[in-house]
């Protein structure tokens, strides 16, 4: 039987201000697959992701995810705090209080996936924004994350990089059994994924085959241009 990584029923969201962004999603990823959220502007995109990685609190509703969980948010600078790559990637693993040649190892083992080793001791700030992504991903992959939650992680990228990406994500969770939920506006992403959902108005209208949803979310969007 397929062993499910992530799934919401019937989860509904409101801010404190007034309407509701969520309403009744629900969705399953099997775990070690790589699914894509799409939907328009506003559709609750970044806020059902939240709401998995328990930034957010939910009105109602169910989220039961594998842990520990990985949240790379579209900006890189809001989430690294450290002034180097090692020193950043191994600050996650603070709270585990493990021996330092253990530390050593689960940060030079998630640099050498990313394919940052040699960038151990480069200041932060000195990376590009593909390289400062990959620093994220690669603290969670020293943390042992089971699932990544990626919030737009190509929005600040340029083309190259953003297909580099991607495929790294992708050849991530194939190789180490993760399971990813990225969110994208990009289409040239999907090319790369499992398999997706669609959002509309906070409501989770679609699911499946990348290209279909594709083809919808670019219907969806020029009716709206009209
Ligand atoms: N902190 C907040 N307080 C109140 N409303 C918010 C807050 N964050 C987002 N919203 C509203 O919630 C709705 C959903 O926003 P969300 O960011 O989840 O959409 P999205 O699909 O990720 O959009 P985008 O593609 O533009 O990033 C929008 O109407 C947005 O204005």
């Amino acid at each position: 039987m397929t062993e499910i990584a992530v799934e919401v029923s019937d989860l509904n969201f409101s801010w404190e201000t007034g309407a509701r962004v969520l309403d009744s999603c629900c969705l399953s990823v099997p775990k070690g697959e790589f699914w894509m959220l799409l939907g328009t502007n506003g559709s609750g995109k970044s806020t059902l992701l939240k709401l998995l990685a328990g930034l957010l609190t939910p009105k109602s509703g169910k989220v039961q995810i594998l842990h520990p969980v990985g949240f790379v948010f579209q900006n890189p600078d809001h989430q690294l705090v450290m002034p180097t790559v090692g020193a950043d990637v191994a600050f996650g693993l603070v709270e585990e209080k493990l021996p330092i040649s253990q530390v050593r190892q689960r940060v030079e083992d998630a640099l050498s996936a990313v394919n940052l080793l040699e960038l151990q001791r480069r200041p932060i700030y000195a990376l590009s924004g593909g390289q400062k992504q990959r620093v994220a991903i690669a603290g969670a992959i020293a943390r042992q994350c089971e699932v990544l939650l990626l919030d737009e992680p190509t929005a600040l990228l340029d083309p190259d990089s953003q297909l580099e990406l991607v495929a790294q994500v992708r050849n991530l969770v194939k190789s180490r059994g993760l399971t990813a939920l990225w969110v994208t506006h990009r289409l040239d992403e999907l090319n790369y994924c499992d398999g997706a959902f669609l959002l509309e108005q906070g409501a989770l209208v679609d699911r499946g085959d990348p290209e279909r949803l594709k083809q919808r979310l670019m219907q969806v969007e020029s009716s709206a241009a009209e």
